[in-house]
């Protein structure tokens, strides 16, 4: 057995794994980043980068289709599958490649290959021959999709995202299980490449929407391109020589069977904390398993154990996993003296068409911090001029504001150029602007800004701090 005594062990090399090492190098040079897989991060290989490919290939799809709103007729689409696929994975390939050469610029002797799992509090073996004592620790594993039992019925047939950007050619159908966010990116993109597809998911939820009459829009939006049930009724799943075949009951015809060349699970993620024997690291987990931990110094309890990204199960995204990477590096270098880390205001966007943004406080958080003592302005874009102008006039946004303060709290929207307008929001909201000071800023036009304008306006009258808008804001142009 080979033994090695290190200051700092990172377990993971994806996105927090990379940023903690950073952070940690600046202290000390004796310091290893154990990866039990292949480099080049969940995001590159089979998380944001491929997903957003395939979705600019749906989008390009859907863009010929929609020519004739404009009195544009481009001939008949001929999708090739193959090419589409292959531009996703070459595109990606690219990606993985600058952070796979990113990592082994990391000097060897910092770069430990082989699964981890403690065997003390201090005590870390990799694969079965090497053993790491090391003072401070970072767990960095990320997550995994998470497959209910009953969907493994359709065997070869069952794929997660692991496995859909590896496939050469798009297959004829796929049906999704759960509309999450995951689930609704790649479905509403497969099904814009041609593809059949039917969602299924369970208790009526779309995305990470909260708010009701938004919801219900979306829902409304989903289904009008594919088949979506949020509270469905899966009877079973078989594997079949056709494929995967679903009964299922079909909320306006019944019971039905179908069946699909795949079934896509993206029923949630799950962190990679079970393969670690975290028994055997003496901290505190919740009564799943999952370490407890301060958000802002990452630190498990006061040991010298930190955990980041997906891992921690807290916010699973890449600039969050980014964030706290750097946050609990920085921390394992300094430890026993550990400092708060710079948490930004939460900010989320699902690249759907239209897109999904939640920004800052949800309404639920609102009502608690406020105790009713809050307004939610709103804009529908279907009137709004721009988007009008461009035909992508569907959704809701809701701004949330406090009352007395006028403070801008949190936003949720369902709508156009939702990636901009949210990031827009989450700046205001960081800053913390009240909804005045928002509506202080400029507004071009004609934008799709303008919506948010209006919903800014909406809010401070119901917060009684400004005057009733004028309809259809005729001070700056038609539709604004
Ligand atoms: C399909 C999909 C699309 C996504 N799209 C977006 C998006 O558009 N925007 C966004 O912000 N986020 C997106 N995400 C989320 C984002 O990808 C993750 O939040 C982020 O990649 C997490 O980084 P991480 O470092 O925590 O984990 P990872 O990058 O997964 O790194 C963890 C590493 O730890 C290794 N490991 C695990 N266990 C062990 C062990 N015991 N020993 C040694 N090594 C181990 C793993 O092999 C892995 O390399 C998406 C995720 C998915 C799945
Ligand atoms: N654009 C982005 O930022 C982006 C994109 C993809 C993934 N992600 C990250 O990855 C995480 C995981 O995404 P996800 O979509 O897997 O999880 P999710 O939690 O967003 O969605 C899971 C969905 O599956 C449903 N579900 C659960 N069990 C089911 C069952 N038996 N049958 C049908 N439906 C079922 C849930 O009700 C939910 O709607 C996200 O929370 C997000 O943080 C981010």
């Amino acid at each position: 057995m080979d033994k090695r005594k290190v200051d700092i062990a990172i377990i993971g090399a994806g996105t927090a794994g990379m940023g903690a090492y950073r952070a940690a190098r600046k202290h000390t040079d004796n310091v290893v980043m154990i990866e039990g897989g292949p480099y080049g991060t969940t995001c590159a290989r089979v998380g944001c980068m491929p997903s957003k490919l395939l979705i600019a290939a749906a989008d390009s799809a859907h863009q010929v289709t929609r020519a004739s709103l404009f009195g544009i007729y481009p001939g008949d689409v001929r999708i090739d599958g193959k090419a589409v696929m292959d531009r996703v994975r070459r595109e990606r390939d690219r990606f993985v490649g600058f952070v796979v050469d990113a990592v082994e610029g990391f000097p060897e002797q910092h770069r430990l290959r082989g699964h981890a799992r403690f065997l003390s509090p201090h005590r870390i073996m990799v694969g079965n021959s090497l053993e790491v004592e090391a003072s401070r620790v970072v767990i960095a594993t990320g997550s995994r999709a998470n497959v209910p039992g009953f969907l493994k019925d359709a065997k070869d047939r069952l794929v997660v995202n692991d496995d859909l950007f590896d496939w050469d050619d798009l297959p004829q159908s796929v049906a999704v299980f759960g509309p999450g966010i995951i689930g609704l990116e790649l479905g509403q993109a497969l099904s814009r490449l041609g593809v059949r597809v039917r969602m299924f998911g369970v208790s009526g939820g779309v995305g990470p929407l909260q708010e009701e009459a938004i919801r219900k829009y979306a829902l409304k939006c989903f289904n009008e391109e594919f088949p979506l049930d949020a509270d469905s009724s899966v009877q079973s799943v078989e594997r079949t020589a056709e494929g995967v075949s679903i009964r299922f009951t079909d909320p306006d015809r019944g019971e039905m069977t179908e069946t699909f060349d795949y079934l896509l699970a993206a029923t949630g993620r799950r962190p990679n904390v079970d393969g670690l024997d975290i028994q055997n690291a003496d901290i505190a987990q919740d009564d799943r398993g999952s370490p407890l931990f301060d958000p802002y110094t990452l630190q498990c309890g006061d040991s010298h154990i930190f955990i980041a990204g997906d891992a921690n199960n807290e916010v699973p995204l890449l600039h969050e996993a980014a964030d706290e990477g750097r946050i609990a590096g920085n921390n394992a270098a300094l430890y026993p003296e550990v400092r708060a880390g710079l948490r930004r205001v939460p900010l989320g966007i699902v690249f759907t068409d239209p897109q999904i943004a939640i920004v800052g406080m949800t309404v639920k958080e609102v009502d608690e911090r406020c105790r009713g003592c809050y307004a939610i302005g709103e804009v529908s874009f279907e009137g709004q001029g721009r988007s009008r102008v461009i035909g992508a006039n569907k959704g809701l946004l809701h701004v949330y504001g406090e009352r007395g303060s006028g403070l801008f709290l949190g936003a949720e929207m369902f709508g156009p150029a939702a990636e901009h307008l949210g990031h827009l929001l989450a700046w205001a909201a960081q800053k913390r602007m009240t909804v005045s000071e928002m509506l202080d800023m400029p507004f071009y036009h004609p934008v799709i800004e303008e919506g948010l304008r209006t919903a800014l306006r909406d809010l401070n009258r119901k917060l009684d701090i400004g005057p009733q808008p004028i309809d259809h804001c005729l001070d700056c142009g038609p539709g604004g």
